[in-house]
């Protein structure tokens, strides 16, 4: 595959087939819009014409985007927000009113996890990623919608989550919080279709973010042989589905779960923690375990 930029000058060129002008005027709300595909969607989003807001939890990532966007001169707001408190997101949809008016665009990006053998995980643990991938991607979802339903407008949402259908082992959590948002975007994209809102999740498979740095050396080492493609993915590839997802062009898409893993849930062994000897590969590393 053709390798894409990761630099922000890069994401100024990056090719693009979404026509100009897409997105213009829209507000558009990324939440963990301070990295990786949120802010490559951020960018993207400015790119076409919105005015963007973003979130996440570390004031300096956000700094980092505000200074670029200020270069460019694109309209930005952002604002540090932990997406699992529910005071904090109404006060974040209280500012993006205030300040560019109600979104018509939320894109739910924020999340991740830790990897850890699913034997492993505390309880503690176990809450921090449900919290933060299931009931803070819900939170924001449902501010959306209630307010979008009270001001009698439509609104889109995309919810990421993660291509992890086939099991991915290591993230027992997220896959399970990943399987609730997948499962609520159903329900509310019924639930709310008479308000003119559509809710939609892209499930990535492996992408170039920093994200992924959180995951061993060894265990990344090994990514992108688990994929047909034999490549990760770019976090630009991501923003362009999410625009598809986002624009009028998906105007009949609601309730779908769109998944960009490259064909890696086709084919290919993942493991995002050490792979135990019982699914070796090797004959001499089978022997050893049964002897
Ligand atoms: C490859 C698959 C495809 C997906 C790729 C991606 O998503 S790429 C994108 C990837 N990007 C990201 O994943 C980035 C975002 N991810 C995050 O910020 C964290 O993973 C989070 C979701 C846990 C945040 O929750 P938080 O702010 O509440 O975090 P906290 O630090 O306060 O921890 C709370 C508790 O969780 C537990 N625990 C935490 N870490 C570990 C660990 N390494 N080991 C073991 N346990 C761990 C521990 O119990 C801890 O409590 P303790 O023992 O400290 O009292
Ligand atoms: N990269 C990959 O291979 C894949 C990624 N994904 C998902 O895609 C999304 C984007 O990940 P990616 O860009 O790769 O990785 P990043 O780690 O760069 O992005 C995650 C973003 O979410 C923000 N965030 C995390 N927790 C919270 C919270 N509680 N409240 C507000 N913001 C939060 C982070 O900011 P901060 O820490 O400052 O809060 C960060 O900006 C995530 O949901 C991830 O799990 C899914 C499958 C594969």
């Amino acid at each position: 595959m053709t390798a894409l930029p990761v630099s922000e000058a890069g994401l100024d060129d990056a090719p693009m087939t979404l026509a100009d002008g897409l997105f213009r005027d829209r507000v558009v709300l990324v939440s963990g819009g301070g990295s990786g595909i949120g802010k490559a969607t951020a960018w993207m989003m400015a790119r076409l014409g919105a005015k963007v807001a973003i979130c996440g939890r570390t004031a300096e990532r956000l700094l980092g985007v505000e200074t670029a966007f200020r270069d460019r001169g694109w309209p930005l707001l952002a604002q540090t927000c932990d997406i699992r408190d529910e005071q904090a997101v109404e006060s974040l949809f209280d500012a993006v009113e205030a300040r560019f008016g109600l979104p018509n665009i939320l894109v739910n990006n924020a999340g991740g996890q830790f990897a850890l053998a699913a034997d492993k995980i505390t309880p503690k643990g176990w809450r921090a990623v449900i919290e933060t991938n299931l009931t803070g991607t819900w939170l924001m979802m449902q501010t959306a919608a209630q307010r979008w339903i009270a001001a009698s407008r439509g609104g889109v949402v995309v919810n990421v989550t993660a291509a992890n259908e086939r099991g991915m082992p290591g993230i027992a959590h997220s896959s399970a919080a990943r399987a609730g948002v997948v499962n609520a975007s159903r329900t509310a994209a019924v639930e709310w279709a008479p308000y003119g809102i559509r809710i939609n999740c892209l499930a990535p498979g492996l992408v170039d973010s920093g994200g992924l740095s959180v995951y061993p050396p060894e265990a990344r080492a090994g990514f992108h042989r688990a994929n047909p493609q034999r490549s990760v993915g770019h976090p630009w590839d991501m923003a362009q589905i999410i625009g598809f997802l986002a624009s009028d062009s998906a105007r009949y898409v609601t309730g779908a779960t769109l998944t960009a893993d490259g064909g890696g849930a086709l084919w290919g062994d993942l493991w995002t923690i050490e792979r135990p000897v019982f699914f070796s590969d090797t004959q001499q590393e089978a022997a050893d375990h049964v002897s």
